[in-house]
């Protein structure tokens, strides 16, 4: 299945356990805009390379679009649409104000000089400006992209349209930018895995942890959950992966990559195993935090892990998620587990138009409490309902967006 048909997957189970007629089904499912760019890139050499970006907005019912821009290789069309669906949902679960949107540019990001990145950042904007904006459509950091894009994003657009931080979010703290948005999607995975573990009756202290990808998401779930005594005993980037069964020393990890352009080669904190068998580790809590489709008809039948938390974006194929609930396996869904990074990226823009800023308590106080209403919420349904967490998760997203819809008489 692709991207966009997984999302939908989803949606329709959600949809039919809410009794939706296939009219309204059909208008919440479909994206409202898509728009292809041409971006130019001359090369720091000279060399000229045409790129293809993509903005997909999926809903706006609920308010201004809002969702990240990914700069990877196998970035396409599809793939950012169902991103951007995932997104209607997500902000609508944790009830902030926002619908849903996604970017990205078909490019390997590792493959750009910082010079690189900035002219493929300010084409973008000049292709895209006139559809996004502070009231319209927020785009913000994902796989590939940081606040130094971010910075230049606000820069770019407002040569076009005046100045207005609040066009974009996860920008640098020192230019508009609010604490802890940086750490905030890890900062949520964390939290919501500890809720996780709390509600299954089962401790946290020496949990064990097997963790893909060490990015913005990964690195900060492994400092939020090392530093509640987790054991994360295996981590891995796209340079390789290592394991410890006495738990890897999360500081020197992190040192590490610091030293290291981003990147855990080299690390000798641990034995160095194939990539794949992280996901297979018989392992307390399993987090993907890296791309999507990780676990799949290919590998499902070996996830040992009995609680599987989804740092990343769909990265549990439709078809291995109803074999992993068969078995019994606790799924805490994306669009819940990885809320985070987009409930402070709303603090921020919040922050922005009122140019008043934020303290990280403030930050972290609101982030904790919004997560967990939303995960009580879901949680709590999810039993009353007898029904998995990812549909009891849609069901909710769903639920307001469609009210959202009636209210406005979008139809
Ligand atoms: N940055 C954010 O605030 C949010 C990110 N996400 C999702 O979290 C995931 C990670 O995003 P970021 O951490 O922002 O990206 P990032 O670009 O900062 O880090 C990605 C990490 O994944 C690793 N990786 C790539 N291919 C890999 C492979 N085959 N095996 C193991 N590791 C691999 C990279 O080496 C890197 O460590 C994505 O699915 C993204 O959509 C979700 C919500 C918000
Ligand atoms: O912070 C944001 O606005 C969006 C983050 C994002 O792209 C995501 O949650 O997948």
């Amino acid at each position: 299945m692709k991207a966009f048909e997984a999302v939908q997957h989803y949606f329709h189970k959600a949809a039919h356990e809410l009794g939706m007629e296939s009219p309204m089904r059909k208008l919440l499912i479909t994206p409202e805009r898509e728009l292809t760019v041409q971006i130019p890139l001359r090369r720091d050499d000279g060399t000229l390379e045409t790129l293809v970006g993509y903005r997909v907005q999926h809903n706006s019912a609920r308010g201004p679009m809002k969702g990240g821009l990914r700069y990877h290789h196998e970035v396409d069309l599809d793939e950012v649409r169902g991103l951007a669906s995932l997104m209607t949902w997500k902000t609508a679960v944790v009830n902030i104000p926002y619908g849903g949107a996604k970017g990205g540019v078909t490019v390997n990001a590792r493959s750009l000089s910082k010079n690189e990145k900035e002219r493929v950042t300010r084409k973008l904007v000049d292709a895209i400006h006139q559809v996004i904006g502070p009231d319209s459509d927020i785009p913000a950091p994902d796989m590939g992209t940081g606040h130094e894009e971010m910075a230049w994003i606000m820069n770019q657009y407002a040569k076009y349209q005046g100045f207005n931080p609040g066009v974009v979010t996860g920008k640098p703290v020192e230019h508009y930018g609010i604490p802890g948005r940086e750490e905030a999607t890890g900062r949520g995975v964390g939290l919501l895995t500890l809720k996780t573990l709390g509600r299954l009756g089962r401790k946290s202290a020496g949990a064990t942890v097997a963790l893909q990808g060490f990015g913005n998401v990964g690195t900060h779930t492994a400092k939020f959950l090392s530093e509640a005594d987790c054991k994360i005993v295996a981590i891995s980037d796209q340079t390789g992966a290592w394991r410890n069964p006495k738990g890897i020393d999360i500081k020197a990890a992190l040192r590490h990559v610091n030293q290291n352009n981003g990147q855990l080669e080299g690390f000798e904190g641990g034995e160095r195993i194939p990539g794949d068998e992280l996901l297979e580790l018989g392992v307390d809590v399993l987090i993907p935090a890296a791309l999507g489709g990780v676990i799949n008809e290919s590998n499902v039948a070996q996830v040992k892990a009995p609680v599987i938390i989804e740092a990343a974006n769909a990265p549990i194929t439709p078809e291995a998620d109803e074999k992993l609930q068969e078995r019994g396996v606790i799924i805490l869904p994306d669009i819940l587990a990885n809320a985070g990074g987009v409930t402070v990226s709303y603090f921020e823009w919040a922050q922005n138009r009122q140019f008043y800023r934020w303290t990280l308590d403030r930050v972290r106080g609101e982030l904790d409490r919004t997560l967990t209403h939303a995960f009580e919420e879901v949680w709590d349904r999810s039993i009353e309902r007898t029904l998995g967490l990812r549909t009891t998760t849609f069901m909710v997203g769903i639920e307001r967006v469609a009210r959202a819809a009636e209210l406005a008489g979008v139809a």
